[in-house]
C-alpha cells in the first residue's frame, strides 16, 4: 500500500452501482445528435424537456439506485421481498423525479431498466457479464409487486393494448433484447471499425430503434411514427453508421422525419443508458471498492 492507496476512500457496492446508473444516464443526454431526443443541441421533440432537467433529475436519482443496491445485498436472492423493496424504491425515485423536474417525466422508463438491473449487479458480482445480469434482472421483473398501483392508464399501457405490442415491463422481463441482442454487439462492431466513442453509441442507440416498440413514440405518433423510426434507423445503419457521410445525411433525414411527426425515442434512450451501464460493469469492480 503507498500512499495514495492509503487515503482513497472506500467505496460501497452501493455506491459504485449509483455511480455508474447515473453515469449512464447523464452519457445518455449528452449523447448528440439523437433524433427526436433531448441532447446538447436543444430540446428534440420535447416542449417541457431540457438538458439541465435531465442532469438534475438523473443526480437526484442517485440515492434510489443505491437504496436498490443495498437492498439486493440485504436480501441475497431473487424473492418477492426484494422485488416489492425495489418496486417501493422505485416509486419513491419517481416522487423525487418528479419533485425536482416541477412534475415532468424525465426518467420514469430509466428507474424501471437501471433499478432492476442496478439490483441485478449487486445480488452478484461474481457474475457482471451483461447476458447475466440481465438474465437476474428478469427474473425480478416477472415477480408481480403485489403493491404496485393497478392503473392501466399510463401513456405505455394504453399503447399497449392499442396495438397488442411490448412495453417497458416486457422489455425487462424477457431480459432487455434490445440491449443484449441489438445494442451491446453494435457498440462492439463500431467501436472495431473505429466509429469513435460518440458515433458507436450513436449507432447503438440506432440498433435499438430497429426493433423496439418505444411506447413513447406509439404515444406521440402511431404506428406511422413507429414504422418511420424503425426504417430510418435501419437505412442509416445499413448506409455505414453514423461514423460515415452517407449515415451522417441519413441520420439527418430521420431527425427531420420524427421532429414533423412529434416523435421522441425515449424508450430507446432508456435503453441506450442500459447498455451503457451493462459495458462498464462488466469490467468488473474498481479496485477501491471495500469491502461491502
Ligand atoms: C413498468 C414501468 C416502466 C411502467 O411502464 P408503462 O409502460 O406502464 O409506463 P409509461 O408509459 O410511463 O412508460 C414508461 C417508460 O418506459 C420507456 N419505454 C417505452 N417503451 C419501451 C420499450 N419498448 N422498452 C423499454 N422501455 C420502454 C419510456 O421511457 C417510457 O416513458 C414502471 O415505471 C412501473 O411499473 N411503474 C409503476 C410504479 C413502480 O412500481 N415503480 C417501480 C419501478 S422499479
Ligand atoms: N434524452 C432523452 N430525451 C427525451 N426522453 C428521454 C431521454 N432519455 C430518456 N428519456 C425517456 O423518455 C421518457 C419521456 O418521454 P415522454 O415525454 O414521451 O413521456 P410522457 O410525459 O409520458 O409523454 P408526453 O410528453 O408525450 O405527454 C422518460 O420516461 C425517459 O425515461
Amino acid at each position: 500500500m503507498n500512499a495514495l492507496t492509503a487515503i482513497q476512500p472506500k467505496l460501497s457496492l452501493g455506491d459504485w452501482l449509483a455511480d455508474l446508473a447515473v453515469d449512464a444516464l447523464i452519457d445518455e443526454a449528452d449523447l448528440s445528435p439523437k433524433p427526436g431526443l433531448v441532447d446538447r443541441r436543444g430540446s428534440g421533440a420535447h416542449t417541457d424537456l431540457h438538458l439541465g432537467l435531465m442532469h438534475a433529475s438523473a443526480l437526484a436519482l442517485w440515492p434510489s439506485f443505491k437504496a436498490m443496491a443495498e437492498a439486493a445485498q440485504q436480501r441475497g436472492e431473487i424473492a418477492l421481498q426484494l422485488r416489492e423493496d425495489v418496486g417501493r424504491i422505485g416509486r419513491e425515485g419517481e416522487q423525487e423525479m418528479l419533485r425536482v423536474t416541477g412534475g415532468v417525466n424525465t426518467h420514469r422508463g430509466a428507474i424501471w431498466a437501471l433499478g432492476l438491473l442496478s439490483t441485478a449487479a449487486a445480488l452478484d458480482v461474481n457474475m457482471l457479464a451483461p447476458e447475466q445480469v440481465a438474465l437476474r434482472a428478469a427474473r425480478l421483473a416477472l415477480l408481480n409487486d403485489r403493491a404496485a398501483p393497478v392503473t392501466g392508464d399510463s401513456h405505455g399501457a394504453q399503447v399497449c393494448r392499442l396495438y397488442g405490442v411490448h412495453g417497458a415491463r416486457e422489455e425487462a422481463q424477457l431480459g432487455f433484447p434490445a440491449v443484449i441482442q441489438q445494442a451491446l454487439p453494435q457498440l462492439a462492431r463500431s467501436r472495431a471499425a473505429g466509429a469513435g466513442e460518440q458515433n458507436a453509441r450513436l449507432d447503438a442507440l440506432l440498433a435499438i430503434m430497429t426493433q423496439l416498440a418505444d411506447t413513447c413514440v406509439l404515444y406521440r405518433a402511431g404506428m406511422a411514427g413507429l414504422t418511420c423510426m424503425q426504417s430510418g434507423a435501419r437505412a442509416v445503419l445499413a448506409a455505414g453508421g453514423c461514423a460515415s457521410l452517407d449515415g451522417r445525411r441519413l441520420l439527418r433525414d430521420l431527425e427531420r422525419d420524427m421532429l414533423r411527426l412529434r416523435a421522441s425515442p425515449g424508450g430507446a434512450a432508456d435503453l441506450l443508458a442500459a447498455t451503457l451501464f451493462l459495458d462498464r460493469l462488466q469490467h468488473g469492480l474498481p479496485a477501491q471498492l471495500g469491502s461491502h
